[in-house]
């Protein structure tokens, strides 16, 4: 069976687009997947880490206003669009699958126009403009959030599964992980991470809790992403704390094995993106949340509130984000550890680990196998 997977930009669509592959290759044996995004989106770096093959084609996001650039993009989408035609007709997938970011809209019209079965999967409560473009040519829409239902007109398309997880995320072993990133047995863990893309206030607030920490019987393991990880490096030198792979703190630009990360995590801080918040509840992790202010409809300060309503998680809005908040907020956490404890099983509660298996199941379906 061939199957055409797409979706870019930032990991959040494509994770989701690798957890589905990986789902894959757990049920049929005779597979071969492909994945097509762009050369700037971050697929570049992560999809062919992952083992598989990418695709690019020439296309870029559609700007709101009248411009030269928007007359640009519409003429790379056409270039896209006759790429992305070339990758259906000599891959001949069995069904084509798109996970969001603007790189979808092109390969899945194409595979739609040529007839191909196709799915698209969106993991927020508000759609991406992609998707809702989209949702009139493909044949189902699966959703993590019955609220994204009421912004597609095919409504009968619809059908909610939950946004898959990587299946090694479920898997992981904590004292596996812990060896895997060198962190020791004996001591909390505080993962932070600002999405796929890391968060500028996320990194200068947690940079003021080093001193404490490298003090403490915790551990911070602090991934900065890729645009900040000098600045913090800079600003840890400047704090004396030179020898960051040791004294309690960890500092990455990025982590390939998140699965480690999530296994080993007695506490998250990040941002609101819906796949780190479905990895993040799918382990049960407790977590502090900084939701992006400038997300379409401000849709992660909804996801955040929606984990801190079942008692999942604080909320802290980026405008109010200090060190000083953070502090207090971990030193009640790891106090009290029963309300740690509590918030631990609201998370859990609120995972939805058989999204992968309805996906799955989604897509069998459209197969006819
Ligand atoms: C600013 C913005 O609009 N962000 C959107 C983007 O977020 P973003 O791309 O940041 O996605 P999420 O926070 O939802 O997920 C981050 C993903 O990256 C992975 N990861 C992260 C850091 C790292 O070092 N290694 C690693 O593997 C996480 O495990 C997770 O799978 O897509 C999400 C899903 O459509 C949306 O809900 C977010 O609102």
């Amino acid at each position: 069976m061939k199957v055409l997977i797409s979706g870019g930009g930032t990991g959040g669509h494509i994770y989701p687009g690798l957890a589905i592959a990986r789902g894959l290759e757990e049920e049929f044996d005779d597979l071969e997947i492909i994945f097509v995004g762009t050369k700037q989106g971050l697929e570049a770096d992560i999809v062919p880490k992952a083992g598989y093959d990418l695709k690019t084609i020439s296309v870029q996001g559609l700007p709101r206003k009248l411009s030269l650039k928007l007359f640009k993009s519409i003429l790379k989408t056409g270039v896209g669009l006759i790429e992305a035609r070339r990758i259906v007709k000599n891959f001949k997938p069995d069904i084509v699958i798109g996970t969001g970011g603007y790189v979808c809209g092109p390969i899945v019209l194409a595979a739609a126009l040529s007839k191909v079965p196709t799915l698209i999967h969106e993991q927020n409560a508000y759609p991406g403009i992609t998707n809702k473009l989209l949702s009139r040519f493909v044949d189902r829409i699966a959703l993590s959030n019955i609220d994204a239902k009421k912004y597609f007109k095919s409504k009968e398309k619809t059908i909610l599964t939950g946004n898959p997880i990587r299946p090694e995320i479920l898997k992981k072993d904590r004292s596996e992980a812990l060896r895997d990133l060198g962190l020791a047995e004996d001591k909390k863990v505080i993962l932070v991470f600002g999405g796929s893309r890391g968060a500028r206030s996320i990194n200068q607030a947690v940079i003021g809790l080093y001193p404490k920490i490298k003090r403490s019987n915790l551990q911070l393991l602090h991934i900065t992403g890729k645009q900040d990880f000098d600045f913090v490096i800079e600003k840890a030198n400047e704090m004396g704390i030179k020898d960051i792979e040791r004294g309690n703190i960890m500092i990455k630009p990025y982590l390939y094995n998140m699965a480690a990360a999530l296994a080993v995590a007695n506490l998250v801080i990040s941002r609101a993106g819906a796949t780190g918040l479905a990895e993040i509840t799918a382990c049960g992790i407790p977590a502090i949340l900084i939701p992006y202010p400038y997300a379409a409809e401000n849709h992660q300060l909804h996801n955040a509130q929606s984990l801190e309503k079942k008692g999942a998680a604080k909320v802290i809005l980026d405008d109010q984000l200090t060190t000083e908040l953070l502090n207090e907020f971990i030193n009640d956490l790891f106090t009290d550890q029963e309300e740690l404890i509590e918030m631990a099983d609201a998370s859990k509660n609120l995972g939805q680990p058989e999204a992968i298996e309805k996906l799955i199941n989604l897509i069998k379906d459209l197969l006819g196998v």
